[in-house]
């Protein structure tokens, strides 16, 4: 049964409960007989105990009572039925007729009085009338009841409603706002209701809530629904994002009389709505869109807004004539780091070039991460190439700062290639490619620095990659060829090295010489690849020579900086040189002093493992890089090989005759082997012989030869090289 069912009241007086009370049994049972044909279900109490023992025992609807009764009286009973039956009503029948008991009577709750004798029909009128007003009171009551349980469930309704939700009147001041707005924004319902809702929106909102509210068309079936800021209170400046919907109130449902109480203002309520927090929402979305268009790492723009941003500056340089440059910069030396330091390293090394680049843009400039060690800027404004000149100088020189990685200090350059609009292109796409092959030249010139994009520079594209395809081929169809130059003891004339060079048979364009095509190769990284062949094929064609009876023949091969800067640059050469039986003690290596110093301390180590293999190691060009002479002797270095331009400055008794004196002079010192490069003539021999250089090299004995030759010389052995 529902609590209503239990709540119904006693409409019918018909089935009405009614107690009779009297001490005089006649007058008692002349009563409940008039009352009982009534179809009343009537109850007898012989006096007033009686009476109270029935009130505890049975619920009644009405009592009937006498006033003045022997055992307990009237006054007693109609005590007693107020505290156990509050809801029963009582009316005295009583021979009374003083006007202090009537007034007692009333005053202590009876309904009536009738005064005895009764008139039947008076009587029956009384009790039909006390009844029928109880059912009102009660169904009354009731609906009372039902009312306060229905607003408390709608309060609780829009209290725990997880929006917020409120009330304005027609000039945009709360008239209600639910309590959510404290957990959502912070400020209490009291502190809201009264203000006006820009009390609470962002300025940058106000126009489009002001706009929403009052603009035309609002209606219910057409209600308000935007996006906008809430500030919370306390700090002006953290905004929640709300997703509002708001109605007009129908007047005809909500008169201008209405009140709500509590949170209300008592305005009266033109607009309600909900104000829905998507905070999450948006941030979410928020995050989406900057993964779309940023790097993480860098948090920079990525390639997808740059050439966004790029084909909008393009519109607007054209239109107001205006010169814009795109740079396209590349760092030197990353791979290195992202190879010997990890990945981490790396990564930690591109956030700190980005945070050293950031420093010196302007608003307005975009500074991009196009991918790997890639950047690339956009200045859109530019009034000359003055301009981009004296940015590209400023980024170079911020990049060729140490970078402290850890305990790491690492150097790092960057190659910037420019292209500047109108000139080097006039779309997006042919700008970035112009900035690209800027920079590619740079690369090819040495690195850390820049130049701007020129048309000759396309045309060299265009040759450099119809080469390197042809290299590719070259490596599969094996047209690499390895020659090889004696070196030859300057005392004895004796062979006793021979030091490997690349050639390339190429097709088309003849014999070509390392000079075509090494720089392409090591761009290309097919450097490794080039370099193996050289490796392998010097290793069987020398070993083949050594135990064919000449055990001290020492080859000499080069090695390029790329491949020593590989990480696994020892592990690649000793497995390869062990895979061909080559004793390692007449292996030499040759290395220039820009390698050892790009990363004295990893190469050092380098070295010192190939060494403690038996691997020699030679300084190449010795004289003519970045000399710090300090490596010296902290390295395994077996011998240093003289450049070729002091040889040649000997004939001409230039200063370069001095610098190889010097040389020699030191060589001796540190107990070095001396191989002199270029040798051709008699008198550069002399010379050489004469300070005590231990080998020479050059064209004086001959130029570097194929195997045939070399083996054909080496069958005579030993004879001299003055016959080859
Ligand atoms: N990583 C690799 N580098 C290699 C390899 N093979 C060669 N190289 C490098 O290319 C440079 C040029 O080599 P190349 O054109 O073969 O020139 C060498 C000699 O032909 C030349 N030479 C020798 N004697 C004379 C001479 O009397 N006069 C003269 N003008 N030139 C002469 O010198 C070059 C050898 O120099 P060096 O290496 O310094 O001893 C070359 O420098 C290599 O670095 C390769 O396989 N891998």
């Amino acid at each position: 049964m529902t609590p209503e069912h239990t709540e119904q009241p006693r409409s019918q007086a018909v089935s009405a409960r009614i107690l009779v009370v009297d001490d005089e049994p006649r007058l008692l049972n002349t009563l409940a007989s008039l009352l009982r044909q009534q179809g009343y279900d009537v109850t007898a109490a012989t006096g007033g105990r009686r009476a109270c023992e029935l009130i505890d025992q049975h619920p009644f609807d009405l009592a009937l009572l006498d006033l003045r009764m022997a055992d307990v009286d009237g006054f007693d009973v109609m005590a007693h039925l107020a505290k156990c039956q509050p809801d029963c009503g009582a009316v005295v029948v009583s021979g009374e007729s003083a006007f202090t008991a009537v007034s007692r009577a009333l005053r202590r709750g009876a309904l009536d009085y009738i005064r005895k004798p009764f008139d039947p029909e008076e009587l029956l009128a009384t009790v039909e009338s006390v009844l029928s007003q109880q059912s009102l009171v009660r169904a009354h009551e009731h609906i009372q009841m039902r009312l306060e349980k229905s607003e408390a469930l709608h309060r609780y309704i829009v209290n725990s409603s997880p929006d917020i939700v409120f009330m304005l009147d027609e000039d945009g001041h709360f008239c209600f706002v639910n309590h959510k707005v404290e957990s959502l924004l912070g400020y209490t319902p009291a502190e809201l209701c009264g203000k006006h809702f820009r009390h609470v929106l962002d300025d940058r909102d106000v126009a489009r809530g002001m706009y929403a509210l009052q603009g035309p068309g609002i209606s219910a079936d057409n209600p308000r629904t935007l996006e906008v800021r809430l500030k919370t209170r306390g700090s002006r400046r953290a905004t929640r994002h709300f997703e509002i919907t708001a109605f007009p109130v129908d007047p005809q449902t909500w008169p201008p009389s209405s009140n709500l109480a509590g949170e209300a203002s008592g305005k009266t309520a033109r607009y309600y709505g909900i104000a829905r927090d998507v905070t999450d929402r948006k941030e979410a979305e928020a995050f989406i869109n900057f993964q779309a268009y940023h790097d993480l790492l860098t948090r920079l723009p990525n390639r997808a807004l740059f050439k966004d941003r790029l084909e909008l500056a393009i519109t607007q340089a054209r239109r107001n004539q205006q010169k814009l440059a795109v740079m396209f910069l590349d760092l030197d030396r990353f791979k290195i780091v992202n190879d010997t330091l990890g990945h981490a390293m790396g990564d930690r090394l591109l956030q700190a070039v980005t945070h050293r680049l950031t420093q010196f843009l302007r608003k307005g400039d975009t500074l991009s991460r196009f991918g790997g060690d890639e950047f690339t800027l956009l200045l859109p404004s530019i009034h000359s190439h003055d301009d981009a000149k004296h940015i590209a100088k400023k980024l170079i020189r911020a990049l060729r700062a140490p970078f402290q990685l850890g305990e790491h200090e690492v150097f790092v350059g960057v190659s910037i290639g420019i292209a500047v609009f109108p000139e080097a292109g006039s779309t997006m796409d042919q700008l970035i490619q112009s900035a690209d092959i800027a920079m590619y030249h740079v690369k090819a010139r040495g690195k850390d620095g820049y130049r701007f994009y020129s048309e000759s520079m396309s045309v060299d594209t265009a040759s450099r990659l119809s080469l390197e395809r042809d290299l590719r081929l070259a490596l599969e169809r094996d047209e690499l060829k390895v020659y090889y130059q004696p070196q030859v003891c300057s005392q004895s004339n004796r062979i006793v090295g021979l030091e490997a060079l690349v050639r390339w048979q190429h097709p088309e364009r003849g014999l070509l010489y390392p000079g075509d095509f090494l720089p392409l190769a090591e761009e290309t990284r097919l450097i490794s690849q080039v370099s193996e062949r050289v490796l392998d094929r010097a290793c069987k064609d020398v070993g083949r020579w050594i135990r064919s009876g000449h055990p001290d023949l020492r080859l000499a091969v080069n090695l390029s900086p790329v491949q020593v800067e590989h990480p696994r640059f020892v592990e690649t050469l000793m497995q390869r040189v062990q895979a061909h039986q080559f004793p390692p003690e007449n292996l030499e290596i040759e290395i220039t002093e820009n390698v050892i110093m790009s990363d004295l301390e990893q190469i050092s180590q380098k070295l010192r493992e190939l060494a403690a293999f038996g691997v020699r190691i030679a300084i190449d060009d010795f004289g003519t890089g970045y000399s710090s002479l300090n490596y010296l002797h902290r390295l395994p270095i077996h011998t240093l090989k003289v450049d070729q331009s002091f040889v040649k400055a000997i004939r001409s008794g230039e200063d370069g005759a001095c610098i190889v004196n010097a040389i020699v002079a030191m060589a001796h010192g540190l107990k070095l082997e001396i191989v002199a490069e270029g040798v051709e003539t008699d008198e550069q021999l002399d010379y050489l012989r004469s300070l005590g250089c231990h080998q020479v090299q050059g064209f004086f004995y001959g130029p570097a030869r194929p195997p045939e030759d070399i083996n054909r010389l080496l069958g005579s052995w030993p004879a001299r090289v003055a016959s080859f």
